[in-house]
């Protein structure tokens, strides 16, 4: 079986400066990704399958498996090498599910960029990379990123990528309060659209420079998103209480992270709070350099 990670993507900022014409919006993210994620094997079989597992499952077991990302994305690249004359044969895949479902930390895009990832191995099938973009998004405006899968300021409506290098990992602590949130509602909630640019990041090899300027962008999802959905706020607030040097949320909602010191305080202020909000999902991670 081969075994590839699908790590949770983390907004540390979100402008959203305008609107294209067919509704979706043009974005400035800085993105991360974390440790913590979704785990996609695949292995050759008899015949195609698709099995779902893990702690998170339950939330997308109602869905048909052919709307899953994951399906969708074997069936992607299956037809893109078909177009190129190659056929490929069948696959089991196996998604161990351990993102919170629809919570802003690209769960479903990641999954998806893993299995194009995955199966390219597998296969022995190797697309070039405007093949390959075009294919993650036309699964979703952020599998290109997930694809990508290090620090990057994302622009367009999401597929325009810029590496950024952090000189310094991030500790973080990533809470969801449990109330799944649809990213078109809260795009279209937005009461403004063209909102300032993102500012150029500055401090990537200082922490502390780089915090002082994580604090002068924002998510402009946030407003909108904090009033579909107020256990937001209880989210922000509780990693206050517990010591995070920086909190915001992350992409759509309602996951929200928490900077901290060290891996230590992370794990001390995520068990703190996973025993004051038992109904919560909370987990320490740190970011992948
Ligand atoms: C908001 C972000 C920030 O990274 O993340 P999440 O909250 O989903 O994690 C992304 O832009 C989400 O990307 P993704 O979830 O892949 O979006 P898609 O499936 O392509 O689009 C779902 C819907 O969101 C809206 N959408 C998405 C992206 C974008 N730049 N503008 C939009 O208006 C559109 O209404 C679209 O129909
Ligand atoms: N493998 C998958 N994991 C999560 N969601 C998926 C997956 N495949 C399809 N979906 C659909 O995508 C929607 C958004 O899921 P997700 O990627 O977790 O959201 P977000 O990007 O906000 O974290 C879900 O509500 C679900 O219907």
């Amino acid at each position: 079986m081969l075994r590839i990670d699908a790590p949770a993507k983390i907004n540390l900022a979100l402008h959203v400066t305008g609107r294209r014409a067919d509704g979706y919006h043009l974005i400035e993210s800085l993105v991360v990704f974390a440790r913590l994620g979704d785990l996609v094997s695949v292995q050759a079989a008899d015949r195609d399958s698709f099995e779902l597992r893990g702690p998170e499952a339950a939330a997308l077991s109602n869905e048909a498996s052919s709307s899953n990302l994951v399906v969708r994305a074997r069936d992607g690249l299956r037809e893109a090498a078909r177009q190129s004359g190659v056929d490929l044969q069948p696959v089991k895949i196996v998604l161990d599910k351990r993102l919170p479902v629809a919570s802003g930390i690209g769960g479903g895009s990641a999954d998806a960029a893993a299995t194009l990832k995955a199966l390219c191995q597998l296969w022995d099938f190797h697309p070039g990379p405007d093949i390959l973009s075009k294919l993650a998004l036309e699964l979703g405006a952020d599998v290109p990123m997930c694809l990508d899968g290090q620090a990057l300021v994302a622009r367009g409506i999401g597929e325009k990528l810029s590496p950024v290098h952090l000189g310094f990992g991030l500790d973080l602590v990533i809470v969801n309060p449990r109330v799944g949130v649809s990213t078109p509602a809260v795009f279209s909630a937005l009461e403004k659209r063209d909102n300032a640019p993102l500012p150029a990041p500055d401090g990537v090899d200082d922490k502390e420079r780089f915090l002082e300027w994580l604090g002068t962008a924002r998510n402009d999802l946030q407003p909108p998103a904090e009033r579909m959905v107020p256990a937001i706020a209880n989210c922000l607030s509780a990693l206050e209480l517990a010591g995070a040097r920086f909190y915001r949320m992350s992409g759509s909602g309602a996951s929200c992270f928490g900077l901290f010191d060290s891996a230590e305080a992370a794990r001390q202020a995520a068990t703190r709070l996973q025993q004051d909000h038992p109904g919560w999902f909370v987990a320490a991670t740190e970011t992948v350099r």
